[in-house]
């Protein structure tokens, strides 16, 4: 099933359409219920009540909900609550009265000295937080994760943990630090990317009742499950042969740099070109000899002059100075091209053909929106929206998890591995894309599934090679994870390996 992401905004449209169809009750009750059963599963053994912290929002009202189907389950709860304006957690609070649960007040000194719990619930704010924590919710934020900093004591946050910023990467000083968090409707951006998604802890989604065609309407980027994403890749005529499967001309490489061209040509045949030529002005080594290289006294002349066209080009990586004059020729050939590392600088601007894919990890992405790294990473869903808007095409922001980002639309990838914060990864994953651009497939489409189809390559080699992966591991692993996805067999023949479901893989351990 596609998942989505979305803004606090989003999620304030997609309550305004609830609430027009009065199913917004149902929704903090479909909430509450997915957050009572989070909280049994975490801690069905452990005694003790479950503490529930309730702030005045509508992120309250799913705490006393959960509260009311904990204590329906037979469980003890605790339920401190901050005094609500808000018409349904009203409601819900006259609820749990109603069976018999007292609410207690709100406060940093409850907090600390309640008696030991099974598990707490964060239900203080969501997605409807403005600014830095004020007043008393802030006292009652630094007490939690003053008792809870050792580990004995688990914190669900509700949706959002308390303090952060629905789309905002970077955190502030002070947030809840979850060990785990239910996402309510779809993922948020603060969920996925940087030090925000790190005081996530663990993260699952609870996908409410709520009509695709709203949920699609209101998103901010899609998450594309490894079946859709599976599907798109390249299906092969039994009878292909080596000049059908897609040549790939790599250019790139110098001096002390002649590793980047090399991994991408080895990216390119391993995620199934059939011809791959590596053109440099260097002496490149073949890390695999099915590689073909030619080495030209000047590559300015050679795209000048050459006549011939191959199926898709990747350049730039580890190009040098030259790279940008390169691709603004190389771009005039009009055959789909991957930009990357060199190649990628503001005097392309506007210059990106629709067959054009830019793959800019957040330093280069700053470098061609001549902005800083911290506010690439802190909002990378806008970061690679505003490199498309301005350079066309198809964009790449890499990392983990990377944005794609096409006219009109935005994706983020699942999966990957910290363990590809290692140099060399993007140069395979360029010949990777070009490699799918070769075989035909759409930019967009090549660009959502080569970036998984890598991600995935990285889940399968990190459980051999850890935080030690090369991108040369990367590469020998993407048969497997092609295989993974579900994409076709090389053979149609043979039948399709079953899907992997896309499965939430945030931390190493759970590989
Ligand atoms: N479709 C879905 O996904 C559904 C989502 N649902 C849930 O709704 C949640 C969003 O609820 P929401 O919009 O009521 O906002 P919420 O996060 O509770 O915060 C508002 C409160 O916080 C306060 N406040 C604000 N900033 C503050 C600060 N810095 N420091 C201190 N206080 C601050 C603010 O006070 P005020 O500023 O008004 O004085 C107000 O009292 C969402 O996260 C999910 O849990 C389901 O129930 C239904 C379906
Ligand atoms: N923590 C991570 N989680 C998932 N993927 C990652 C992580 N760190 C890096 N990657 C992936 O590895 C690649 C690194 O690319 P890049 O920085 O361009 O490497 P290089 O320039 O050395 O080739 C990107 O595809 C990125 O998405």
């Amino acid at each position: 099933m596609t998942d989505y992401v979305f803004t606090a905004a989003g999620i304030r449209a997609l309550d305004a359409r609830l609430d027009a169809a009065g199913l917004l009750e149902l929704a903090m009750e479909e909430a509450g219920r997915a957050v009572a059963a989070a909280l049994l599963d975490l801690s069905a053994e452990r005694p003790g009540p479950f503490a529930l912290l309730a702030g005045g929002g509508a992120n309250g009202g799913d705490a006393l909900v959960a509260a009311r189907h904990l204590h329906a389950a037979g469980r003890q709860v605790r339920v401190l609550a901050a005094p609500s304006p808000h018409p349904l957690t009203q409601r819900n609070r006259e609820r749990l009265a109603a069976v018999g649960v007292a609410v207690e007040p709100l406060s940093a000194e409850a907090v600390a000295t309640l008696g030991p719990v099974a598990a707490w619930a964060d239900g203080l704010l969501g997605t409807g937080i403005s600014g830095e924590l004020r007043g008393e919710l802030a006292a009652v934020v630094e007490a939690l994760n003053a008792r809870t900093c050792s580990g004995l004591e688990p914190v669900l946050a509700i949706d959002l943990p308390s303090g952060l910023l629905a789309d905002r990467a970077d955190a502030g000083p002070l947030s809840v630090r979850a060990t785990h968090t239910l996402a309510l409707s779809g993922y948020k951006p603060a969920h996925l990317f940087g030090p925000a998604a790190e005081r996530c802890g663990t993260l699952t989604l609870a996908r409410l009742a709520v009509p695709p065609a709203w949920a699609e309407a209101e998103a901010r980027a899609t998450r594309f499950t490894d079946a859709e994403l599976g599907a798109w890749l390249p299906r092969r005529e039994a009878s292909a042969h080596k000049g059908t499967a897609g040549r790939v001309w790599v250019v790139g490489g110098s001096a002390g740099m002649e590793g980047a061209a090399a991994l991408a040509g080895v990216g390119a045949l391993r995620a199934g070109a059939g011809l791959v030529t590596l053109h440099s002005e260097a002496e490149l080594p073949l890390p695999m000899p099915e590689l073909m290289r030619t080495r030209h006294p000047s590559l300015g002349q050679w795209v000048q002059e050459e006549g011939q066209r191959p199926d898709a080009v990747a350049l730039g990586m580890g190009l040098g100075p030259q790279a940008a004059a390169l691709a603004r020729q190389v771009l005039t050939w009009a055959v789909p091209t991957v930009l990357d590392a060199d190649a990628l600088q503001p005097e392309l601007s506007g210059l990106g053909h629709v067959q054009c894919l830019w793959t800019p990890h957040p330093g280069e992405a700053a470098r061609l929106l001549e902005c800083s790294v911290a506010e690439v990473t802190a909002d990378p869903l806008s970061a690679a929206e505003q490199v498309q808007r301005r350079y066309g095409g198809v964009v790449v922001l890499k990392g983990g998890p990377s944005v794609v980002a096409w006219a009109g639309g935005l994706s983020v990838a699942r999966g990957g591995h910290p363990g590809m914060a290692s140099a060399g990864m993007g140069d395979t994953l360029a010949g990777i894309l070009a490699a799918l651009l070769a075989a035909g497939m759409a930019p967009q489409q090549a660009a959502a599934a080569g970036v998984r189809l890598h991600a995935r390559a990285g889940e399968r080699a990190a459980r051999r090679f850890g935080y030690g992966l090369s991108a040369s591991d990367v590469a020998a692993e993407l048969g497997g994870g092609w295989a993974d996805l579900g994409g076709p067999a090389a053979d149609p023949r043979v039948p399709c390996p079953t899907p992997a479901g896309g499965a939430e893989l945030r931390r190493p351990e759970l590989l």
